[in-house]
């Protein structure tokens, strides 16, 4: 193939699990764990894929080494499509393209040697000379820092670190071109992780190796990495070179990635930023932007003058009940307050509306009165049990085009992509 057909070239890609009911397993849902993701990997080039747990990224491995069947989209391996491999065709695929996992312990059989596992996909690629393996064997070992001898030693007796070179050592030994590595350091000590990466990065160089190197880690990301996509709930929200996202990141869930991270380098600046709750359920992800219910900086309704925390805390506690996979427990709250406990004093006796105000952190008079009446006017109606119109209360004045409609992904300046009505907004402007 050209030197310009990329060597992995992932498009529109989907990955959807079933959810089953009942006896005959009905499917009432579909658990939407990778959503149309584009990505490309060059050979002697490492990608890297963050994104918290749960976001899609060992799904989207799978999908694209076909370990699991796609739902859509295309991966173009070296210009052939994966999809439409025979048997023949997916085992070659299987040589060049390598996954590593996150704990090698799992991955080597504690009754063979180190020597014996390194050596299996030889004898299932067909290389049945003995010698000629054992020889292959010994170098690969070298190739990745350790001593021949390491053939002959048992996985128990190898460190954690030592066990992760092995496996770089299995997956090498039928000459790659593709790597995978799905976390590869983050069961390793700090100590040690440092110089796997390192080896990860030199093996990159000296072999001409395309790198996907999957982490929830920044820091290992911007280690050794050339580019880097950042994945949020089964969606790329930006991606483009390091210094580019890292230096410059475009979208509020980098943004507050980067923010979680400590920074070693004091000159830099980053205001900290409290990324709130949980990835939500991928089975009932959230609509328009999904990452609108913990955004810190979703666009909000001019009409109305909040701090940005209130604001934060006000659409939380609107999508939360707009059906949101973090449920509101209004009946505990009720007994709570009919019980006269959860009241910080001894003062009178507290309402359920300003216990709900506590229960979100909202303070019991927001500075905008308008705001106020209408957040008044929703909690009374939760009080008294009508979730849905106190939910309508507050869509309809608080309501945010982030929840309404999914940001197109817009290009930034050579490579560098994100999506985020943000963006839009900046753009409308110029
Ligand atoms: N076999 C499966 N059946 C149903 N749902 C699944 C399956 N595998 C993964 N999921 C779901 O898909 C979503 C993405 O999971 P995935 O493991 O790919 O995320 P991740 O970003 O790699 O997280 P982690 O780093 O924790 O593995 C999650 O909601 C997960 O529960």
């Amino acid at each position: 193939m050209s030197a310009e057909t990329p060597l992995l070239d992932v498009r529109a890609l989907v990955k959807h699990y079933p959810v089953t009911e009942g006896v005959w397993s009905r499917e009432v849902g579909r658990v939407r764990a990778v959503d149309g993701i584009d990505l490309t990997v060059e050979r002697g080039e490492t990608v890297g894929l963050v994104g918290e747990s749960g976001c899609g990224k060992s799904t989207a491995a799978r999908a694209m080494l076909r370990i699991e069947e796609p739902t859509g989209g295309t991966v173009r391996f070296d210009g052939e499509d994966v999809t439409d491999y025979d048997r023949e065709g997916l085992k070659r695929f299987r040589r060049r393209a390598q996954l590593i996992l996150q704990d090698p312990a799992s991955s080597f059989d504690p009754r063979r040697s180190i020597g014996q596992s390194v050596a299996e996909p030889l004898a299932v690629h067909g290389m049945s000379d003995r010698h000629r393996r054992r020889r292959l064997v010994e170098a690969t070992l070298e190739r990745v820092g350790l001593s021949p001898d390491a053939a002959d030693r048992y996985p128990h007796e190898l460190s954690g670190g030592e066990k992760q070179r092995a496996a770089l050592a299995r997956a090498l030994i039928v000459d790659p071109d593709l790597l995978v590595a799905d976390e590869p350091v983050s069961a390793l000590d700090t100590s040690v992780q440092a110089d796997v990466l390192e080896l990860l990065d030199r093996l990159r160089s000296e072999l001409g190796l395309g790198v996907l190197l999957i982490s929830h880690d920044l820091r290992v990301i911007r280690e050794v990495c050339d580019r880097v996509a950042v994945m949020y709930l089964g969606e790329i929200v930006e991606s483009g070179p390091i210094d580019a996202v890292f230096g410059d990141p475009q979208h509020p869930y980098t943004r507050a990635l980067l923010a979680s991270v400590p920074i070693p380098d004091p000159t830099v600046s980053r205001p900290s930023v409290d990324l709130l709750g949980t990835v939500p359920d991928a089975a009932d992800p959230p609509s328009g932007c999904r990452f609108h219910t913990r955004c810190p900086e979703v666009i909000r309704p001019e009409e109305y003058d909040l701090d940005d925390d209130v604001w934060r805390r006000v659409h939380r506690l609107r999508t939360r009940l707009s059906g949101g996979s973090e449920s509101i427990d209004v009946d505990a709250v009720r007994t709570r307050v009919a019980a006269g406990t959860g009241s910080d004093d001894d003062g009178p006796a507290e309402s359920v509306s300003a216990a709900l105000k506590r229960e979100f952190e909202l303070p019991q008079r927001l500075s905008d009165p308008g705001a106020d009446a209408v957040l008044d006017r929703a909690l009374e109606r939760l009080a008294s049990g009508e979730r849905e119109a106190a939910a309508e209360v507050l869509t309809s004045a608080f309501g945010t085009v982030c929840e309404r409609d999914a940001p197109a992904t817009r290009s930034l300046s050579a490579d560098h992509e994100a999506a985020c009505h943000l963006l839009e907004d900046e753009r409308d402007a110029d």
